[in-house]
């Protein structure tokens, strides 16, 4: 797409969901642009001076909301550790938070992600788990989806025994509009390997998520 001829209502799936090459993004002007159409939309008034700057504002925001969308998280893989002592069991990174974006209503989504793997003689730094799910989650998502890209590049670059991903969020297109209900949360798993295989390891898992 080039930029030069964007308009705002010529993007197509392929110009947004190229996985591993984003395509350019529109100029910044161009998103401001549409968002003084929104905010028309909403029916107040763009030039009043409580809202003039928002345009700008909502740009810069989408740089971080969309902030996936630059980056291969399984890049964040990339540097593992080999001297762990012959240390077999689970580790999990609990509570991490989440914050993404629902692809149907462009709403918030926000909750905790919790990540474990089995290592098989190699393991990352635990802050790349929380980059790992960040990567993937500034992107136009669904919860399921989000889930499986996680366990699925953690499983790609780790080779473990097994990866568990279990993500509980709620969406601000439940809570805000449409069935207008607070307090809903919806829960997605994903077990490869000796997570898939092996029951006690699962329900050891799944205790140690609800409380160490
Ligand atoms: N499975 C799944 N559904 C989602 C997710 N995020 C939002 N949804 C749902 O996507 C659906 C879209 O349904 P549509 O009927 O096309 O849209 P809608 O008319 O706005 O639906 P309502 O939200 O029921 O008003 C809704 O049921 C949302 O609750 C997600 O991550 N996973
Ligand atoms: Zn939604």
């Amino acid at each position: 797409m080039n930029l030069t001829e964007f308009n705002a209502f010529d993007i197509s799936d392929s110009d947004i969901f190229e996985e591993s090459a984003p395509a350019p993004r529109p100029a910044q002007l161009e998103i401001e642009r549409a968002v003084r159409m929104l905010i028309a939309a909403a029916g107040d008034d763009p030039s009043r001076e409580g809202v003039r700057d928002t345009p700008s504002r909502v740009a810069k925001a989408y740089a971080e909301w969309f902030a996936g969308y630059r980056i291969d998280p399984k890049s964040f893989l990339g540097r593992v550790f080999e001297e762990t002592e012959g240390y077999e069991e689970t580790v999990l990174l609990r509570d991490i938070p989440l914050v993404s974006t629902c692809e149907h209503h462009m709403a918030p989504i926000t909750g905790k992600a919790h990540v474990a793997y089995r290592p098989n003689g190699r393991v990352v730094g635990i802050s790349k788990l929380s980059r790992l799910v960040d990567g993937y989650a500034r992107r136009l998502q669904l919860q399921e989806r989000l889930t499986n890209q996680i366990a699925h590049a953690l499983d790609d670059v780790l080779q473990p025994r097994g990866v568990a991903v279990v993500v509980e969020a709620t969406h601000g297109c439940m809570s805000t509009r449409g069935v207008n209900q607070h307090g809903i949360s919806m829960v997605t798993k994903c077990w490869i390997g000796e997570f898939k295989t092996d029951e006690s390891i699962r329900r050891d898992l799944l205790d140690s998520i609800r409380r160490c």
